[in-house]
């Protein structure tokens, strides 16, 4: 088996087989395995709220720089879309004037009895080729647009991408720009291509509307009319109302899951820049070009074989639909032709015209409901206006983090000595938060020096940390690299000269090996550093254990859909499966999270770091691991200045060069550890509890 490849053909043969015992129904389209429940039905009623109308003149300059993306990305697939479209909303036209000539013909046959074969022939050659059309014209619009589809949700996921990928902490947790961020989908799919079916399927739908109505405009004069028989024409609707009731496969619970390790990497990295809880480690890590690449070259992978669960959706629903939408053609028609079977027999029993018959039954059914979806239509596609405008502008949202010019270390000594970290009279408050996380915060650390930040929880340990990271700034007071003002340095070297570890590290939902490499995101293919780095954080031995070692997915629930008013016993039954269990859902401990998270820190690249930041990296850890991950550690000491936050006094607190002892958001101790055991403060005292428990 491929090592990128996950166990997924053993997985569908299983599925098949339970699927031929009648407990569900298994599909495969694309890349999705879709599981039907059949022994449980639901019918559910979709509410469709339209949304609010809205002023067009300002989105007039995003919309035509949408126009314009739309034709790039989808060119001549496009152009082909638009002509499809087009013929379909004109052939329903085409084939009311026929049907009109048709009773026309009828008429001037009953009143002359004699039929003018030729004109017949004409008109019903007409008639087939009209319905002959229409049938291909569907068919290849539908293959067309799946691949209309995937261009363009690839050019538009890309900007959506970056948009979000590109935002540091405290701008991507503001409420407001997270609304604006959200509001770049639409259900599965983003702006781009929602924007774009409405705007084809509502100009489609008025293309028709007036292609017809000038038709019967035509066909109307000097006829007359009979309401009674307009009631006909409601026939057809109201059988395919009952007809579509209840039936459907999407109607039952269901499972849809992907195994395709593209489409998974694509939702698992898609996911990464939109969840709040990956920020840190994105900006911290500079991953913002890495993810992009990484996204890029996966969705040339997959190619126009990418499909989101909606094109599956429609693929399915259209094969579903064969054969009842051809009976509805029928009963459509079988008013029009009882009446004409009728006039053929006994003329003198006709009520109207049978032209004029046609006319009301169209008037009555398509029409009419055609002018109500354009009506409805038109109002979903002035807010959806509305989106493409924010969707230019997000990429504008300013950072609150202001990048520096300078770059970073200033003197280039390869980092090997640390760098000189100073805090003087800083003050932080969270955005929105209530109260000061530090306050009067002032303490310098020397080149190579060993810091360790003690105290109670809640007390801003992390938040120095975060500082130091300039993951946020501080609302006051001044921060120092090497003398250095933080704000002043470009944020991607500081990033690239610092090491880190959060308390709330985060792992990606990609590979164990992807989340390794991640640590350093311009060699994150190097298999050897990446073994290397899981050797150093501790990890390597478990990794190696796992079924799928390095190419383990992680917290991988991605690609995995469900729905129905109670589709997890379905989930249950076939999808938890345990060898699919073991391919998407690896759960492990606290302390090999911890470990694989130590393990992408120590796969930067050891040149590069001048700061080690972790905050308490053996929390989750056994004492033994504690113990060889300070080893470790300790051996950095004097070439890397390194800042550790910890509850544990131990190892850490009696090798430090500067012990910072936190409390009520200030440091109100510092020193070496036998300089504030002799002090006999706060420290000593904290320090006598834990050590009392050894006694
Ligand atoms: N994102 C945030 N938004 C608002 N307030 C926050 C945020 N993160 C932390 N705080 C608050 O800032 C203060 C300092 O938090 P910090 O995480 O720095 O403490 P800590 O000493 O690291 O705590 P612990 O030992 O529990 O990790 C706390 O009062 C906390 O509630």
């Amino acid at each position: 088996m491929n090592k990128h490849d996950l166990p997924h053909e053993s997985f569908d043969e299983k599925a098949r087989k339970a699927a031929s015992n009648n407990q569900f129904k298994f599909v495969r389209v694309g890349i999705w395995n879709l599981f039907f429940d059949l022994s449980r039905r639901n019918s559910r009623i979709q509410l469709d709220i339209p949304s609010r109308v809205s002023g067009l003149g300002e989105t007039i300059p995003y919309l035509w720089r949408y126009m314009s993306d739309v034709r790039k990305a989808g060119g001549d697939v496009l152009v082909f879309d638009i002509a499809l479209s087009a013929i379909n909303a004109l052939l329903p036209a085409v084939s009311l004037y026929y049907s009109g000539e048709l009773l026309r013909m009828i008429q001037a046959t009953i009143e002359k009895r004699e039929i003018d074969q030729g004109s017949f022939i004409h008109i019903a050659a007409a008639h087939a080729v009209c319905s002959i059309a229409a049938k291909g014209c569907n068919r290849a619009k539908f293959q067309n647009a799946s691949v209309l589809k995937r261009r363009i949700e690839a050019h538009f996921r890309e900007h959506i991408l970056h948009a979000h990928a590109r935002l540091d902490v405290p701008t991507f947790n503001d409420a407001a720009v997270q609304s604006r961020l959200g509001a770049c989908f639409s259900g599965d799919n983003s702006v781009g291509w929602t924007a774009l079916s409405k705007i084809i399927h509502w100009s489609t739908n008025v293309l028709q509307l007036l292609s017809q109505l000038l038709v019967i405009a035509n066909m109307l004069q000097g006829q007359k009319n009979d309401i009674l028989l307009a009631l006909l024409c409601f026939v057809a609707p109201l059988f395919m109302w009952i007809g579509e009731r209840g039936t459907g496969l999407w109607n039952n619970n269901w499972v849809a899951y992907s195994s395709d390790v593209n489409y998974i990497k694509l939702e698992g990295l898609s996911r990464c820049t939109q969840d709040a809880r990956y920020r840190h480690e994105i900006v911290a890590g500079n991953l913002q070009s890495y993810i992009q690449d990484k996204y890029r070259a996966a969705s040339k992978t997959l190619g126009d074989a990418s499909m989101s669960l909606d094109g599956a959706r429609q693929v399915l629903h259209a094969t579903e639909r064969g054969v009842p939408s051809f009976l509805y053609d029928l009963v459509g028609q079988a008013p029009e032709l009882f009446i004409a079977a009728r006039a053929l027999k006994a003329p003198s029993t006709i009520p109207v015209s049978l032209a004029s018959l046609k006319v009301l039954q169209e008037k009555a059914s398509t029409l009419s409901s055609l002018a109500f979806v354009i009506w409805r239509e038109s109002q979903s596609l002035l807010s959806q206006f509305r989106a493409i405008r924010n969707f230019y502008e997000i990429i504008n949202i300013p950072n609150k983090v202001v990048d520096g010019n300078e770059p970073y270390p200033i003197d280039t000594k390869d980092g090997k000595v640390g760098a000189a970290i100073e805090f003087k009279n800083v003050s932080f408050r969270y955005p929105d938060a209530e109260k000061d996380a530090l306050r009067d915060v002032s303490f310098s650390i020397k080149p190579g020096q060993l810091c360790v930040i003690v105290g109670a929880n809640g007390e801003g340990k992390s938040s120095i940390i975060k500082l130091l990271n300039r993951i946020y700034d501080c609302t006051s007071g001044q921060i120092l690299f090497d003398g250095k003002d933080i704000r002043s340095l470009r944020l991607a070297d500081v990033h690239r000269r610092t090491s880190v570890l959060y308390q709330d590290y985060q792992h990606f939902p990609v590979s164990i090996g992807e989340n390794i490499g991640m640590g350093d995101p311009q060699d994150s293919h190097n298999d050897l550093r990446i073994r290397e780095a899981a050797k150093l954080g501790g990890a390597a031995d478990f990794v190696n254990s796992l079924p799928e070692s390095f190419d383990t997915l992680l917290d991988s629930s991605t690609g995995v859909y469900m729905g129905g008013d109670n589709p997890d016993p379905l989930f249950e039954r076939i999808v938890s499966s345990k060898l699919l269990r073991r391919s998407i859902r690896t759960s492990l401990s606290g302390g090999q999270m911890q470990r694989l998270a130590l393990s992408r820190t120590f796969m930067q690249p050891d040149g590069d770091v001048t700061l080690c930041l972790y905050d308490e990296p053996s929390a989750a850890l056994d004492p033994q691991a504690e113990y060889d991950l300070f080893q470790r550690l300790c051996a950095l000491k004097g070439e890397k200045t390194m800042v550790f936050s910890s509850h544990r006094f131990g190892h850490l607190t009696k090798h430090a060069d500067i012990i910072l002892y936190m409390k009520d958001a200030t440091v109100c101790e510092a020193g070496t550890h036998a300089e504030l055991l002799a002090e006999d403060g706060l420290y000593a005292k904290l320090y006598n509890i834990q050590a009392q428990a050894f006694l």
